[in-house]
């Protein structure tokens, strides 16, 4: 249902020679509506803008209904004597969005959830007032000033105030523009809460590793993920406006539309802007830069898009052929538990064909971060079919999804804001066939997609335990009738999803899973990236997955003996054993050990090289062939 009828179009045209259209609503259906009439003006470049600015304009009833109850916001609502009400753009996207301004349901981050819900208000013929309405600061930018950029935090997915104007023909370098976007854009969100893509966000904060400094690393992205690389560039942007269309504010920011760009502190990757649900972006991600994929935000918190034009049918069929020979039930976690009922898909490795390499780059080009192997886990082909599924969880790791089996101290560094932390960044998951029916990727805590509705989907602590969910939740937002956000397979598209935030903590929102594929089968593939090298976790990986116990019994009659590891560089007691006695201890393969008499540890009794399956060793008798001295350890060698 559409609640607002547009009365009237007028193309008038600025001060500044930009066609404006004047657009009048009102709703035909509601008894005193017409009193509240809208006026919201609009910059519209073409024809099909005006249908862009005319679903908005049903947010504007909306946001006449409410805001006529509620005290008038100055800055960007103007109600005049008669009741009409003047709305710049702004305030129809707040209204659609509800980003800062309402804590009720009724508001949601999309107009077209607002629009429903508007059906709905005047259905029941009420009024309704979101709370904590109004107090905003909002940045000015004035029409006669030079053009600006807004400089916007990565990570700050859902505000739409915490930017700050920025003119780059003020900056004499591109290293103190970005040095300046930068540390603004901090100021104005870090600490800000419901920046992130819903009012209970966590606010962004300074990762303890970054900087601003274009030096060590400090960049910024425009809203199609181009990195800017010149002040000519910014300006050239900050000049045409146009080039942020599309954008929420394309009907203009006050007076002056400022396209927004992406600061993006040292240490950290940019993250895709989220902008609003539905919102579209055309990127490069190969060397041709005239083939281009489509980024759909799908959610704005967790950040999940839609990638079209990623791989082509060929691509997939071939990665299906090339792996459906090595598929094997899947293991989940850092070690892996074959059999856990969480997981019940089978998957196969691909990390060197050239068909996963090319797929893994263009991944990283996708993300606009630097190609690199120590980023990547491969490329997981999944097999789904017969009800087989895979339960809500996260991709990151965390002490309790995975390390379990594994050492502790696998997740000492497993908190990407802190120096040195490196997780899971960044999950695009490829669809490589349809899935009749079932099958779809699941995201069980958004609530910032355009088919929610303000239903219960989990438990309301979820988010805070992350990576769990119940069994009857994780039921339920499978279930059709639930409007929780589900990803339909489709050959050759692609999910994007965000397992950090800008700021690199770890998202509990970005929960997903595979609900169960009723009909059919599913192929599908993960690609994984990190936020920095991975090896110290595939050390304690590849470590606690080698460990193996070993027992050493002393057989000789009387004689104690010492055992000693021996690891090349140092020689380290384990301890002594008594006559028919034994020492038992977690080895790996390649550990030495060596044997000596109690009171003359140079002299070896025994060696033993260890390798899996040799679980017990007998130290018997004295044996000459091998006892030997061991020589004194020869200097070491500094080069
Ligand atoms: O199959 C899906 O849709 C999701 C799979 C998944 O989340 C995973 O393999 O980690
Ligand atoms: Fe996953």
């Amino acid at each position: 249902m559409v609640a607002a009828k547009v009365e009237g179009y007028q193309r008038i045209a600025s001060e500044e020679e930009e066609e404006i259209a004047i657009l009048k609503v009102g709703n035909p259906d509601m008894e005193g509506w017409d009193a509240a009439m809208a006026r919201g003006c609009f910059v519209v470049d073409q024809v099909e803008g005006l249908a862009g600015a005319l679903e908005r304009l049903t947010s504007v009833a909306f946001s006449v209904v409410t805001r006529t109850a509620a005290a008038a916001n100055q800055a960007l609502v103007t109600v005049r004597d008669d009741l009409s009400v003047e709305l710049s753009s702004e305030a129809v996207w707040r209204a659609a969005t509800n980003g800062r301004w309402g804590k009720k349901e009724a508001c949601r981050r999309d107009g077209r959830a607002v629009i429903s819900r508007l059906g709905a208000t005047l259905g029941s013929g009420s009024l309704f007032a979101p709370e904590g309405w109004g107090g905003l600061e909002i940045p000015r930018y004035s029409s006669n000033s030079v053009p600006q950029v807004r400089a916007r935090l990565n990570g700050d997915f859902g505000s739409a105030m915490a930017g700050v104007p920025l003119a780059p023909s003020e900056f004499e370098s591109l290293d103190d523009f970005v040095r300046t976007g930068c540390e603004r854009a901090r100021a104005k969100t870090i600490g800000v809460e419901g920046l992130v893509g819903g009012a209970s966000g966590a606010p962004l904060r300074v990762s303890d590793h970054s900087s601003c400094e274009a030096s060590e690393g400090a960049r910024c992205f425009d809203i199609t993920g181009t990195r800017i690389s010149s002040l000519e560039q910014a300006e050239r942007i900050a000049r045409d406006r146009r080039a942020a269309k599309g954008y929420p504010f394309d009907g203009g920011w006050d007076d002056a539309a400022a396209p927004d760009l992406w600061f993006v502190p040292s240490g950290l990757h940019f993250v895709w802007p989220t902008v609003a649900p539905g919102h579209e972006t055309l990127t490069v991600i190969g060397d041709d830069p005239s083939i281009l994929a489509e980024v759909t935000t799908l959610s704005m918190q967790p950040a999940v898009f839609r990638i079209r034009g990623f791989l082509d049918a060929k691509e997939a069929k071939e990665t299906v052929d090339r792996n459906r020979p090595r598929i094997k039930p899947s293991e989940v976690g850092l070690v892996g538990r074959a059999g856990d009922k969480t997981r019940t898909s089978s998957n196969a490795w691909d990390t060197s064909s050239p068909g996963a390499r090319a797929l893994i780059n263009r991944a990283f080009r996708l993300l606009k971060v630097d190609p690199d192997r120590k980023l990547e886990d491969g490329l997981q082909v999944l097999h789904y079919e017969n009800e087989q599924w895979y339960k809500p969880h996260v991709d990151y790791f965390t002490a309790k999804n995975g390390g379990a089996a594994a050492d502790e101290s696998a997740f000492s560094n497993a908190n990407p804001t802190e120096r040195n932390g490196t997780n899971r960044f960044a999950t695009v998951f490829l669809y490589l066939s349809d899935a009749p029916s079932g099958g779809e990727t699941v995201f069980p805590l958004s609530t910032t997609h355009l088919e929610y509705d303000g239903g219960r989907l989990t438990a309301e602590n979820t988010v805070n335990t992350p990576g769990f969910i119940r069994n009857e939740d994780a039921e339920w937002v499978c279930d059709e009738s639930s409007r929780a956000l589900r990803v339909k397979p489709r050959v050759a598209e692609a999910v994007l999803f965000y397992s950090q935030r800008g700021d690199g903590s770890l998202d509990a929102y970005s929960l997903h899973g595979s609900c169960p594929i009723h009909e059919g089968e599913k192929w599908a593939a993960n690609l994984w990236v990190w936020n920095r090298p991975r090896d110290a976790i595939d050390k304690i990986k590849s470590a606690a997955k080698a460990q193996f116990s070993v027992v050493f019994h002393n057989d000789h009659p009387d004689a104690a003996i010492s055992l000693h590891w021996d690891d090349a560089s140092t020689f380290t007691k384990m301890g002594d054993i008594q006559p028919g006695a034994h020492l038992s201890m977690n080895t790996f393969p390649g550990h030495a050990f060596v044997a000596t008499p109690v009171d003359d540890p140079k002299l070896t009794l025994g060696r033993w090289t260890m390798r899996h399956g040799k679980t017990q060793i007998r130290i018997s008798t004295y044996s000459p062939s091998k006892t030997e001295r061991r020589p004194a350890s020869p200097p070491k060698v500094f080069q």
